[in-house]
């Protein structure tokens, strides 16, 4: 079927051969030069293309505000990015923007467009249902917030508290780690759930504009007009320039706003909710944020870890997208994921924390062919995990990956964890007890022998322990024991409860 691709690339060169290549296979093409132009294209044209290309392989890189712009004007269109040979950053880079998948240079003919038809599939089916990067709208409770870890239940338990009261709240957080999401459920749990809702983001909108979209022009228009008597959502605060902190700092202090050609100022009625991946107290040393504002909105601060310091999360939320996205692809029945893949999945580092999560899942549902999701459903992912094991940077094809076992392959991720690179745990006193803290158990030995049964057990009491957060009723009726049997096993295995990951004494 043909469809509508537009290719951002700054090559002139580059740019004829694969619109060539891509016109060969039946698809339109649309170019642009730089990601300006880009940006227009994809605004005129944007119900009609299915499948933008961005090369990132030049000097410039990838303008890092380029994809959520293009997700800002229609989220359901995949973006795939080229990076350059060794560019691992970059392309990491794309990933955690949301890019659909990159493509490592010289890009053989068969990936790019096995690349593009992969993309355009997933186009239509977000085209019939939800996507992903869509951002939820209506209801959206702290039941939607899966929170497995005992970081994430903190997270849930500050934010219904936040619920409570209309005091700024300022998310914290690395992009994708669900800040939209918590500050959506904040607004839902409080008593001003039927107001609006109304996210901006500052990184999206130019600064130039960014005073009047927010605070607008007279007193009918802007952002802040919109959320009366609801929730203003304002992300990537950082960046927000010193014209609108100024006006901020009057609104938090003063509860008015006053408008440039009017004599009084207006009483305002809305709830902040502040969202940043920066260290503000850093962009305050640094003069690029006002410290009195800094101090009127930090009041009630809420950091949500990234996904990789909770894996103990990841299996709860890969069945949840799993679930999800087979009810919406209206699949016979929910699809299981084999135990290789979900290992692989919790071996992961996710970079682009849970969005880059489901996204993965979602992409995977949609282009799965059995009613099992297998390691080899998630390309990306595989590719990431053998380059940060040294094997090759940036996307490798199937045979690289597949040289090597998954259960070796996790071992060597695990290994590397434990080894500090991941960050994270101490070791048990197994050496391979970074396991406990990625939800993934493994059977062989650095040498190839299966594991003593007594280690794999110990491993598990551990892993059970912190994972019900010490409540020792719940850990023997999950382990299927006795609770004086857990104790026993605690003692054999000097294992502190309340410190289960600790080494025995
Ligand atoms: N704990 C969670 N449970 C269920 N879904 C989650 C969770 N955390 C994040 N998500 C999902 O992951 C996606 C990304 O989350 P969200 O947009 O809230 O992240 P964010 O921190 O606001 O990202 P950014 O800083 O890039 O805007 C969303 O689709 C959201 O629904």
């Amino acid at each position: 079927m043909t469809a509508q691709i537009l290719l951002i690339d700054e090559d002139a060169a580059e740019r004829r051969s694969m619109k060539a290549a891509i016109e060969a296979h039946g698809h339109a093409v649309h170019v642009a030069d730089t990601a300006h132009a880009g940006i227009e294209v994809f605004r005129r044209y944007r119900d009609a293309i299915g499948v933008v290309l961005i090369d990132a392989a030049s000097a410039e890189g990838l303008n890092p505000t380029l994809i959520p712009i293009l997700a800002d004007i229609n989220p359901s269109v995949p973006v795939i990015v080229g990076t350059a040979e060794g560019a691992t950053e970059t392309a990491l880079g794309a990933v955690r923007a949301g890019a659909f998948d990159f493509l490592v240079k010289p890009i053989a003919q068969e990936r790019l467009i096995g690349a593009i038809e992969s993309a355009l599939k997933i186009h239509r089916t977000s085209l019939q249902g939800r996507t992903p990067r869509r951002a939820r709208s209506g209801s959206v409770s702290f039941a939607d917030v899966i929170a497995a870890s005992a970081a994430m239940s903190r997270v849930v338990e500050l934010g219904r508290r936040a619920a409570q009261s209309a005091i700024p709240v300022m998310l914290e957080g690395e992009a994708g780690v669900g800040k939209e999401l918590v500050a959506r459920a904040i607004h839902a749990a409080s008593d001003r759930s039927s107001r609006p809702f109304v996210p901006v983001n500052c990184n999206t909108i130019s600064p130039g504009q960014i005073d009047e979209v927010l605070f607008g022009s007279d007193a009918a228009t802007g952002k802040l007009s919109e959320a009366e008597g609801g929730t203003l959502f304002i992300e990537e605060i950082s960046e927000l320039p010193p014209v609108g902190q100024m006006r901020l700092l009057e609104i938090v202090q003063s509860g008015e706003i006053s408008r440039s050609g009017q004599q009084r100022s207006l009483k305002t009625n809305v709830r902040l909710i502040l969202a940043t991946n920066k260290d503000l107290i850093e962009e305050v040393k640094a003069g690029r944020f006002r410290e009195d504002l800094y101090y009127r909105v930090n009041v009630f601060p809420i950091t949500i870890p990234a996904l990789r310091r909770r894996k103990e999360d990841i299996p709860h939320l890969i069945r949840a997208f799993v679930e999800r996205f087979s009810l919406e692809q209206r699949l016979p029945r929910t699809l299981q994921v084999e135990s290789s893949a979900m290992a692989l999945l919790t071996s992961f580092d996710w970079p682009g924390n849970t969005r880059q999560l489901e996204n993965a899942i979602f992409r995977a549902v949609v282009l799965a062919e059995g009613l099992n999701l297998r390691e080899s459903d998630f390309p990306q992912i595989a590719a990431q995990v053998n380059a940060s094991r040294g094997g090759s940077s940036g996307y490798e094809l199937q045979p690289a990956i597949h040289e090597q076992s998954p259960i070796a392959k996790v071992q060597a991720a695990l290994a590397e964890r434990a080894a500090g690179i991941g960050g994270g745990h101490s070791s048990s006193s197994t050496g391979f007890g970074a396991s406990a803290s990625g939800n993934v158990i493994v059977s062989t030995d650095e040498a190839g022998n299966v594991r003593k049964l007594a280690e794999i057990e110990e491993e598990l009491i551990r892993f059970a322990l912190k994972f019900y957060r010490g409540q020792m009723s719940q850990v023997a009726r999950k382990l299927g024991i006795g609770r004086s049997t857990l104790y026993r096993k605690l003692k054999d295995y000097g294992i502190d409860p309340d410190d289960p990951q600790k080494d025995a004494a």
